[in-house]
């Protein structure tokens, strides 16, 4: 199995705080993953860690390796991790096409500045990516124009523009609350297309407080809770209404259908 991810003994602070403490945790490339857990818990600064935003509290016992590396050239870095959340890179994002869109995530930049030197291999690429996620009509479409679902599907290109889809440069994906803002229907959209892209083989890391979000391919379930992993294990032992509720300290029900959860 190729290793995506291999954290030891990271404790990391933002501001004044420590907010991450003590973090075991390995990924194989491939994987498909939810975290899960309360507001503040260090979810997003656990993602922020993997893709060098945050920066662990140097101690002789902490590992971050990624994909079997632990020194990364931060540009070569981004292209193979792209982060989707609900917010889009930069406002000049809204007046870039979705073919450009793709294309800034080998750059990991807003937009396609001047600047930037566009080959035909990344052009051919793109198109590649659009065909994949189903997005080949908005291609000449300015973001700003799409729907807020189509913009999540075209930021999901961007974040997969830079890696290939199979062998040692697959694909990995990282996702914080990608459902925010969505209505019902381009959640679905969203959830199909990530359905989709776990089949053929992309890995996904998943953040988010939706149950419903988690896919059926989503397998392994780590829960946080005051900046600490305090459960990493497969979906069927901890996506229940007990361990829910004492993860939320609240009274949690569950329902499943279809492979799908639905919590309240
Ligand atoms: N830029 C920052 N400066 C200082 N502290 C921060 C910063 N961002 C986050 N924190 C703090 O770090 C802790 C972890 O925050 P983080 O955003 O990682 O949690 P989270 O689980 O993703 O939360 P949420 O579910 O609300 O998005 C919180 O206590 C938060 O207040």
């Amino acid at each position: 199995m190729t290793p995506f991810l291999h954290l030891a003994h990271v404790n990391v602070a933002r501001g004044e705080n420590i907010v991450l403490h003590d973090i075991n945790l390995s990924v194989n490339a491939g994987e498909h993953i939810a975290i899960l857990g309360p507001n503040g818990c260090g979810k997003s600064t656990l993602i922020k860690t993997i893709t060098c935003e945050c920066y662990p509290i140097a101690q002789p016992d902490t590992t971050v390796s990624i994909f079997g590396r632990e020194r990364w050239d931060l540009t070569e870095l981004k292209k193979r991790l792209g982060v989707v959340s609900a917010e889009l890179p930069g406002r000049q994002t809204l007046t870039t096409t979705g073919r450009d869109a793709v294309l800034t995530g080998f750059f990991s930049s807003s937009t396609l500045w001047p600047n930037l030197t566009v080959t035909e291999a990344m052009r051919t690429r793109a198109d590649e990516v659009l065909e994949q996620i189903g997005a080949v009509p908005l291609a000449n479409k300015p973001v700003g124009e799409m729907s807020a679902g189509q913009q999540r599907r075209i930021m999901i290109g961007r974040a997969l523009v830079g890696s290939s889809s199979t062998g040692s440069d697959r694909q990995m994906l990282l996702l914080d609350e990608p459902s925010n803002a969505l209505d019902i229907a381009a959640q679905q959209d969203l959830r199909d297309l990530l359905r989709r892209l776990a089949q053929q083989g992309t890995g996904i890391l998943l953040i988010t407080h939706h149950v419903s979000d988690i896919i059926p391919e989503i397998d392994r379930i780590l829960m946080m809770k005051d900046g600490r992993i305090v459960a990493d294990g497969p979906k069927s032992e901890l996506l229940t209404a007990p361990h829910l509720s004492a993860l939320f300290r609240t009274e949690v029900h569950l329902t499943q259908k279809d492979g799908f959860h639905h919590a309240w």
